[in-house]
């Protein structure tokens, strides 16, 4: 499935400009595009944005197109898009292999498929120990392979990553840049990526910058 945002264009509560000149992208199948822009810029609030989640007052114009349909005109849970933000959102009362099984889609049915999923996603993720953990007990870069894993999981149409390296040690970046690029390739599906770190573009198929509105290039 490929992923098209077309001419969109992000305004805050109460201004009279939009915060950057209107954006648009393709992204293939698999592929990463990732979106680079000072803070303030609107990165975080665009990818709210398309997953359904716009903040208070702010307008989005444009189109998000999806398998054919335009996202933004979709409810949120119709939109098939999963997210991923900096500090993964694990349940802290769950195990880890118990936060997996809460990501997997309602297609992969019966206990036993069910269970077979998640050890996969487990051992995809270096982590075929860890299911009975606490997720505290993870360190920063085990957490964010679950997080990945329990978003593949849910078998998005497409990923929207907001600054998803910026909490790990800049040691840990690479490794769970290449994790991450390397998945989502092998899942196939489109993943956007936002992030003030002009080095996550080397993991993107393309990569824009986005300038403030009227500073632009
Ligand atoms: N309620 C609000 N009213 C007016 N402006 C707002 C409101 N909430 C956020 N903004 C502004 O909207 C802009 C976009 O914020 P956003 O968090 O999306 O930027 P960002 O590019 O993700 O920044 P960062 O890299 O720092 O996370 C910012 O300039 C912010 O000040």
């Amino acid at each position: 499935m490929t992923l098209e945002l077309h001419d969109l264009c992000l305004t805050a509560p109460g201004a009279a400009a939009p915060l950057f000149a209107p954006l648009s992208l393709r992204i293939a199948p698999g592929e990463i595009a990732c979106l680079t822009g000072p803070s303030g810029v609107g990165k975080s609030s665009l990818i709210a944005g398309v997953a359904g989640h716009l903040p208070r007052g702010f307008v989005l114009s444009g189109q998000v197109r999806l398998n054919g349909c335009d996202l933004l005109t979709l409810p949120p849970e119709r939109r098939g898009v999963g997210v991923i933000f900096q500090q993964p959102l694990l349940f802290q009362h769950l195990s880890v292999a118990d936060n997996l099984a809460f990501g997997l889609s309602p297609q992969v049915r019966g206990r036993a498929a069910r269970r077979a999923a998640v050890a996969e996603a487990l051992e995809r993720a270096g982590l075929l120990d860890f299911g009975p953990r606490d997720p505290a007990t993870l360190s920063g870069g085990q957490r964010a392979r679950v997080a990945l894993m329990r978003a593949l999981l849910a078998r998005p149409a497409a990923l929207l990553l907001d600054e998803p390296f910026a909490a790990l040690d800049p040691y840990l970046r690479a490794g769970i840049r290449d994790f991450v690029a390397k998945h989502l390739r092998a899942a196939g599906i489109p993943a956007l990526l936002a992030s003030h770190d002009a080095q996550d573009a080397a993991i993107a198929r393309q990569s824009l910058a986005i300038a403030p509105f009227g500073t632009g290039r």
